[in-house]
C-alpha cells in the first residue's frame, strides 16, 4: 500500500518539555493506524503538527510524497486531512445538515437573490450520512437530540464535505458507553470501506485492537514499537504501553 502520510525526524519542545524527540511514523494509504502510548507519551502534540496546529521544531512531514509544511489548520484541510478532536466542534442547537455545512453553506439564485439552497444541503448531508451510517435519517434534526456515536458521525461527515481523505480522530470513543463506542467503530470501518485513510488516537486498547490494522505507540516522544497483524490485542498492546518493550511479541 502507497505511504499517505509520513512525519520524518519530527522534533518538538515546549520550553524545557521534550514532547516529541525524532519521531518518523509512516500511515499506508487506506489503512486505521492507531496512535497509542501513555499520558505525556507525545500524541497530542504529533496530531496537532498534522493538523496544522502546531509546527514542528525539526523534522519535516509528507502527503503523497510531497513535503508540506502545514502554518495553520486550514493548510492542514485543505491538503486532504480532516481532524476531529474531542469537543467534536458541533453545534447543538443546530441541525444535523447545518452543522455539516457550517461556514460552507450551499446557495441558490433566485430572482437574482442568492438564499441559501437548504434542500440541496439536506439532500448532500443524507448521501454523506449514508455512506456512514443508515439509522440517522432526519438531517433537520438538531444535534442535541442525538447521542454521543451520532454526534461523531456528524462530524466526520463533515470531514467528508471537506473532501478529506485523512481522517484523525482523537479519542473518539472517550466517554462513550458500550453501545455507542461500537457505533463509533462502526463509523471508524465505514471511513475505511470509503477507501479513507484513518489515524485514531485512543486509550481504549479494545477498541484499538477492534479496528485498527497497525498500531504505533509512543513513549515519552519516541516511537517505542508500531504493531500489526496477529499481535494486535488489547492485552499485547497495554503489555508493550506499560513495559516499554521493543520487541515483537511472536
Ligand atoms: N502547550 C504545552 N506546554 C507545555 N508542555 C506541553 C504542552 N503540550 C504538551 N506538553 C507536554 O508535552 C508532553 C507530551 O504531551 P502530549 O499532550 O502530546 O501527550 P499525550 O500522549 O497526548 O498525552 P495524553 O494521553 O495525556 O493526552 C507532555 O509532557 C506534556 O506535559
Amino acid at each position: 500500500m502507497p505511504v499517505k502520510i509520513s512525519t520524518r525526524d519530527i522534533y518538538k519542545n515546549y520550553g524545557a518539555v521534550e514532547a516529541l524527540r525524532g519521531v518518523s511514523v509512516e500511515v499506508h494509504e487506506g489503512e486505521i493506524h492507531a496512535i497509542c502510548g501513555d499520558n505525556g507519551a507525545g500524541k497530542s502534540t504529533l496530531i496537532k503538527i498534522l493538523a496544522g496546529v502546531e509546527q514542528p521544531d525539526q523534522g519535516s512531514l509528507l502527503v503523497d510524497g510531497t513535503e508540506r509544511h502545514f502554518d495553520t489548520p486550514n493548510a492542514s484541510l485543505r491538503a486532504g486531512l480532516a481532524t476531529i478532536h474531542q469537543d467534536l466542534a458541533v453545534a447543538p442547537d443546530m441541525s444535523i445538515y447545518q452543522n455539516i455545512f457550517m461556514g460552507a453553506e450551499l446557495t441558490r439564485r433566485v430572482l437574482g437573490l442568492r438564499l441559501l439552497d437548504k434542500r440541496r444541503m439536506r439532500s448532500d448531508a443524507m448521501g454523506y450520512m449514508s455512506q456512514l451510517n443508515d439509522t440517522i435519517t432526519d438531517m433537520n434534526a438538531k444535534v442535541n437530540a442525538l447521542s454521543g456515536g451520532q454526534r461523531q458521525a456528524v462530524a466526520i461527515c463533515r470531514a467528508l464535505r471537506w473532501n478529506a481523505n485523512v481522517v484523525i480522530l482523537d479519542e473518539p470513543t472517550a466517554a462513550l458507553g458500550v453501545r455507542e463506542t461500537e457505533q463509533v467503530l462502526e463509523l471508524v470501518r465505514s471511513l475505511k470501506k470509503n477507501g479513507k485513510t484513518v489515524i485514531l488516537i485512543s486509550h481504549a486498547m479494545n477498541d484499538v485492537a477492534a479496528v485498527a490494522d497497525r498500531v504505533t505507540i509512543l513513549r515519552t516522544g519516541k516511537v517505542q514499537i508500531t504493531l500489526e497483524g496477529g499481535s494486535l490485542t488489547a492485552d499485547n498492546l497495554s503489555h508493550y504501553i506499560l513495559s516499554g518493550e521493543v520487541n515483537r511479541v511472536h
